[in-house]
């Protein structure tokens, strides 16, 4: 959606949603909210341990709430988990509330990003390049249809690509007027 006040990103694992958001948020002055961290603060457990407890379909059935709650506000700036774009009523979702932002990653990117995570239970399930190319056949196109702007995080470091990321959005992210001036009312 295009103005939107929230920014929210999506992509793959190791895409960098959580670190350039974090640098994003405060370039804009968005409240910065991560997924990720609200579900597990909702739960009281790691994403790892809802996963082995509840399985995947727990994990994303807390998912698609967090966000649904989440994104009930605005002027967010809102880093998803790679798998949001699954159900289709998170996309609709993320189209109607945000301008979203699609980070690209190849696989030899995320295989070397993540080489020492172990908090990512789908990449527990053997091989890490098998499972990443996989993901990134299935859900690469799940990320177009949401996505009103994509971003290669590339061979940059993730200071540099917030600050390139930032200058695109410069150009193409319309943001509502603040609500002051819709009303025509000064403080
Ligand atoms: N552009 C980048 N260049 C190098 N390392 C990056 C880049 N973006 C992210 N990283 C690193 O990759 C790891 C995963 O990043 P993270 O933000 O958690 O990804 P995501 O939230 O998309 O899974 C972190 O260690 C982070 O420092
Ligand atoms: O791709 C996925 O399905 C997942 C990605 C993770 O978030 P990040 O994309 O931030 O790593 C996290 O939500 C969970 O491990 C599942
Ligand atoms: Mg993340």
């Amino acid at each position: 959606m295009n103005p939107a006040s929230n920014l929210i990103l999506v992509g793959p694992m190791g895409a960098g949603k959580t670190c350039i958001g974090k640098r994003l948020a405060e370039r804009f002055g968005l409240r910065l909210l991560d997924a990720d961290r609200e579900i597990e603060q909702r739960t009281g457990a790691s994403v790892a341990a809802i996963f082995e407890h509840e399985g995947e379909a727990g994990f994303r059935a807390r998912e698609s709430a967090v966000l649904a709650e989440l994104l009930a506000d605005d002027g967010l700036l809102l880093a998803t988990g790679g798998g949001a774009v699954l159900a289709e009523d998170n996309r609709r979702l993320l189209r109607e509330r945000g301008y979203v932002v699609q980070l690209l990653v190849s696989v030899e990117q995320q295989l070397e990003r993540l080489a020492l995570d172990r908090s990512r239970p789908l990449l527990a399930r053997g091989d890490r390049e098998q499972v990443l190319q996989q993901l990134a056949l299935t859900r690469a196109p799940l990320y177009a249809q949401v996505a009103d702007l994509r971003f290669d995080t590339g061979a940059m470091s993730a200071a540099d690509a917030a600050l390139k990321l930032a200058l695109e959005l410069d150009l193409h992210w319309r943001r509502p007027p603040p609500s002051s001036s819709v009303s025509g009312v000064n403080a």
